[in-house]
This record gives structure tokens, sequence and C-alpha cells, in this order.
């Protein structure tokens, strides 16, 4: 049974629907996340399964106990919800070893003492227990955060965009130590985030939000390799969308060639003649200097191993390529080229 069920979730302020019947499971052990542009509704999600917001409509369910429907609303501090916000919400003036134990005032002191002993460990801070909030990183505080809010041992934790006041470069290595954390501890968890980056380190389940639903509850894998619709194809990862048309056989011709296997997940029944639109990602088209096919260098970016070149085809149309770094081209060059799609991903044009 899943640990965490969301059944035709609603939720408008003043009018607004900013939910819209939103349905999902998550398993018992799962790290799942929540995944959207600014305003798509993710935190409004959160806030209903927390209890700081009641549903219009719909039904929340945790472990067998159903805390939110049209006449049952379980308040928050009976929900044994944990959360984790972005600003840390440490208390200042407790010690590290202090703002873990605050939680953990039921157990008997030698008890608490261990847990709290333990807790330091699992995140990797047993040797930060008398320091205070301030003289730590900002890491190491949501570190303390997650020990906190992990010491009741909650039956599911919240994490509302928890990395995004690091640095950019310690955001996805923290995610990932975070994920290790939770599963180390078994711990189910919702994580809200606009960083795909993030979603991709930490989480086992990614639903991807757009106009208060989800559009795809896929793995990561599935999500850049096949997206469901237009949309997750484009808010996922980079690419380009190049005009096709199917061919007999169910093949898929495009400028650069014919696409075999164009069984993506989301391709419904192509009829030879159809026209469609085909996402071509940066690693589908890969540079080679023995291919006929030559394209346009017209941008690049520097990615240390990598050039993300932007390539313009004989039709104008432009694509992306990922090309090892030592392959420095300069802008109006042309290069060799050539498709190497292990997914076919097209939708109706
Ligand atoms: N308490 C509130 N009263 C009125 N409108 C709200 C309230 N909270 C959120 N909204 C609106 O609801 C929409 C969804 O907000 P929500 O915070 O759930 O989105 P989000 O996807 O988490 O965005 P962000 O990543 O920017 O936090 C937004 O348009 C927001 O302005």
């Amino acid at each position: 049974m899943a640990l965490l069920e969301l059944q035709q979730l609603s939720h408008a302020y003043g009018g607004h629907l900013v939910v819209d019947g939103l349905s999902l499971d998550l398993a018992p052990g799962t790290i799942g996340c929540l995944l959207g542009p600014s305003g798509c509704g993710k935190t409004t999600v959160l806030r209903c399964i927390a209890g700081f917001e009641r549903p219009d409509a719909g039904t929340i369910r945790v472990g067998e106990e159903v805390v939110s429907a049209m006449s049952t609303h379980v308040p928050p501090e009976r929900r044994r919800i944990g959360m984790v916000f972005q600003n840390y919400s440490l208390f200042p003036h407790l010690s590290v070893a202090a703002n873990i134990a605050f939680g953990l005032q039921a157990l008997p002191s030698a008890e608490r003492k261990a847990r709290v002993h333990a807790l330091l460990e699992l995140v990797g801070l047993p040797s930060q227990a008398g320091r205070y909030p301030h003289e730590l990183s900002g890491g190491q505080q949501q570190r303390v955060a997650l020990a906190r809010a992990l010491g009741p041992r909650p039956r599911l934790l919240l994490l509302d965009e928890p990395f995004s006041s690091l640095d950019v470069d310690l955001r996805e290595r923290l995610a990932a130590e975070v994920g290790a954390i939770l599963r180390a501890e078994g711990t189910t968890a919702v994580m809200v985030t606009h960083d795909q980056h993030e979603a991709f380190a930490m989480a086992d389940q990614v639903g991807v939000m757009h106009g208060g639903r989800i559009q795809q509850w896929d793995t990561p894998y599935n999500l850049y390799h096949r997206p469901a619709n237009r949309f997750v194809a484009d808010f996922i990862g980079q690419g380009a969308f190049v005009p096709g048309q199917v061919l007999a056989g169910g093949a898929i011709a495009i400028e650069l060639g014919a696409l075999r296997n164009a069984a993506a997940g989301s391709a419904p029944a192509w009829q030879p003649g159809d026209a469609v639109t085909v996402l071509l990602r940066p690693d589908d088209v890969v540079h080679d200097d023995a291919s006929p096919l030559t394209a346009e260098v017209v941008a690049k970016a520097f990615r240390g191993a990598e050039f993300l070149y932007t390539l313009k085809l004989g039709s104008g149309q432009e694509v992306l390529s990922l090309v090892p770094s030592h392959h420095d081209h300069a802008p109006g060059e042309r290069i060799g080229i050539r498709l190497d799609v292990d997914h076919v991903v097209a939708f109706p044009a």
C-alpha cells in the first residue's frame, strides 16, 4: 500500500484554481519530488499534505489514516509529518544538539542523548554538537534542520525548496547526500523544487507540475528520455523540436535522416504521412568528421568536458549537439554530424 496517497486534490485561492484534481501515490521508503515552474502550485500541495491548508476537494491519506477529506481535517501537529524549509528555521539561541533534541522531549534523557548522537552521525556532523547555528555554513545548517525533522521519526518528511538558499555548486551535492541519508533511515519524503538537477540528484520519482496538475509522474530517466507530452519534453533537459513525417513501416523522416523504433511511451498509433514534431536532445546529434552530413556552428557554450553547440541545418532549423571539448570549432564553421537517437520522442505536429 502507498504510504502517501492524494486523490483528486483541488485548491483555489480567492476563486483562482491552483491545484486542479491532482492525484499521486508514494510507496513507503520512496523519495518523491514535485518539480515545476514558479507558481505552478507545488508548495500549495505540500501545505495541504502538512495540514497548513485545507483543500477544497479531494482526499489525503498518510499510512492508514485519512488526514484530509471533505469532513476531515487532522491538524498539522497530529499528522506526524516532519518538515524542512528553505530557510533552515533553526533556533538561533540553541546549540546544534539542543536544536535536534527539541522535538525529542518525550524521550527519557539517556535515549534522547543517544538519538541526538545517532542523528548527528547520520548527517555527518558529530563534531558540531556544541556549536550554534550562526557558526555553521548554510549546508551544515540544512543538515541540522534535517536531523531535527527526522528526530521524532515522522512517518513522512516534507522538504520545501530545501537547497534554494545554497550555492548552485553545493545544491546538487547536498541533494544527493540528503537522498542517501533519507534512504539510510528508510524515510518516505516529498520534496518541492523548481530545480531539475536537485530533483534528479535526490528523488526516485518526480512529478512535473503544470497548471495545477502532474503532467508526468515518473523516474528522472523516463522524464528525460520518454517525456509524456510537449510540456515535459520542453521543461526537462534541453533539446530542439524539429518537424518530421511518418513513413510507411513507422520510421520518422526528419531533415537529418530516418529515425527507426519510433516507439516513445507517448507515441500514439501514427499513420504514414502524419506530420509530427520530434524532440532531438543534445546527445542525439553527434559530431563526426567522417559524416557527409554537415551543419553550421551558430553558437557554443563551454561546459568543461563538453561544448554545447547550437548548429544550423540546411533548412535553417537549429539543433543542439553535445561534443567533447577537444573538438573546438568556431561559429561560422561547418562540422560533420550524424544522428544517434536511442529513444525517439515524437508528438503530433
Ligand atoms: N495564501 C495565498 N493566497 C493567495 N494566493 C496564493 C497563496 N499562496 C499561493 N498563492 C498563489 O497560488 C499560486 C501557486 O502558488 P504556490 O506557492 O503553490 O506555487 P509554487 O509552484 O510553489 O511556486 P514557487 O516555486 O514560486 O513557490 C501562485 O499564483 C500564488 O501566487
